[in-house]
C-alpha cells in the first residue's frame, strides 16, 4: 500500500550541507527537510554523521558546503546564539545539567543564552540585567511547567531520577522558547518505562506546537514516535520517509545489517517497528 504524502511544510531544509575533518566527510551533501508541527527522526549506523548534522544545524560547526534554511531564512553562517535567537534550540547527548544547582537554576541557565545582558551588565548588577534575570525565571518556570517539573522547582537537579534529569535538559532548551527542538539521543541510559514516559512529553510537546528533530538509536522510540525518517550512512542521506516506507528501504535494510548483523542496539529497523512481512528475509 503506497505510504500517505507528508503534507507539512518544512519548518527547516538543509541543501548539500557538507562538513569535512580533513579528508573525512562527516557529512556530505545532505538535501533533507524537518516538517512543521511533527517529529523527524535521524537515524544511522555509528559514525553515520548524526550528531555532526545536528551541530551544523545549531551553528557549532561550519558547514564546508551547502545551505541550511530555516522557516525561509538562510542561517547557514550564523553563529549558535543568533540559531538560538532564530528559533532552534538543543538538547545534548550527554547529560549537560548542573546537578548541584535547583532545577529552575538550570532551567534559567537555558534562558539566559538568549537574554541581551553581557557578562558586564551581570557583574555590575545593572537594571537591564536584573530585568533580564526576571524575564529568565519566567520563562524557565514556563519551560519547567511544560516538561511537568514545575513543583520540583526548587529541588536540586541531582536529587531527581534519571528521567527528571532529561526533563531538565529538555527544559533547558525549552526556556528559549525554540519553534525546532533537537533532542540528541534522549532515551540514552533510560529504561523501558522511562523511554514511554519521555515519548508521552515530545508528543505532548509536539501538540503543544513545537516541531522536533531526533537524534536515536532506540528503533521502539524512532519507530513507535517519528512521523518521518532521515537515515544518513558514512555522512549521506540514503533515506527520507514515513518509518513504514524507510524500514522496507533495501538501502536502510542493508546499512545496518552490513556492519550491525550481530545485534546492537539499533537492530533491524523493520523488525523493531513491528512488521510481520518478509521484506527483510
Ligand atoms: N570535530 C571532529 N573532528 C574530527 N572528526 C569528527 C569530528 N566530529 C565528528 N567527527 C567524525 O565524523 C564522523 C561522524 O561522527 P558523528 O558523531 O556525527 O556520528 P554519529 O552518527 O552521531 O555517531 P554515533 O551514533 O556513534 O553517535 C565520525 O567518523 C567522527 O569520528
Amino acid at each position: 500500500m503506497p505510504e500517505a504524502p507528508i503534507l507539512a511544510l518544512p519548518l527547516l531544509e538543509v541543501e548539500g550541507l557538507g562538513i569535512h575533518f580533513g579528508g573525512l566527510h562527516a557529512v556530505r551533501d545532505v538535501t533533507a527537510s524537518v516538517p512543521a508541527g511533527q517529529i523527524t527522526a535521524i537515524i544511522g549506523p555509528n559514525g553515520a554523521g548524526k550528531s555532526t548534522f545536528f551541530n551544523l544545524i545549531s551553528g557549532f560547526y561550519q558547514p564546508t558546503s551547502g545551505r541550511i534554511r530555516f522557516q525561509g531564512e538562510d542561517i547557514t553562517r550564523l553563529r549558535t546564539h543568533q540559531v538560538v535567537a532564530r528559533g532552534i534550540a538543543r538538547t545534548f547527548q550527554t547529560t549537560t545539567i548542573y546537578k548541584e544547582l535547583s532545577v529552575l537554576d538550570n532551567a534559567m541557565i537555558g534562558h539566559r543564552v538568549r537574554t541581551r545582558a553581557g557578562l558586564l551588565d551581570a557583574l555590575l548588577r545593572t537594571g537591564r540585567e536584573r530585568r533580564d534575570e526576571e524575564e529568565s525565571r519566567v520563562g524557565a518556570m514556563r519551560a519547567l511547567d511544560r516538561v511537568g517539573l514545575a513543583a520540583q522547582a526548587g529541588r536540586p537537579a541531582g536529587a531527581l531520577t534519571q528521567e527528571g534529569q532529561k526533563r531538565v535538559g529538555i527544559a533547558m532548551a525549552l526556556s528559549s522558547d525554540p519553534k525546532l527542538l533537537l533532542l540528541d539521543e534522549p532515551a540514552a541510559g533510560m529504561n523501558p518505562e522511562e523511554t514511554v514516559s519521555l515519548m508521552g512529553l515530545i508528543r505532548e510537546l509536539v501538540s503543544g506546537g513545537l516541531t522536533v528533530a531526533l537524534v536515536e538509536h532506540k528503533m521502539s522510540l524512532v519507530m513507535g514516535l517519528a512521523d518521518g525518517i532521515v537515515v544518513l550512512h558514512h555522512g549521506q542521506k540514503i533515506a527520507q520517509g514515513t518509518p513504514g516506507a524507510v524500514s522496507r528501504d533495501p538501502a536502510v535494510i542493508e546499512a545496518y545489517l552490513g556492519g550491525h548483523a550481530h545485534g546492537g542496539q539499533m537492530g533491524q529497523p523493520g523488525r523493531a517497528a513491528g512488521e510481520t512481512g518478509g521484506a527483510h528475509a
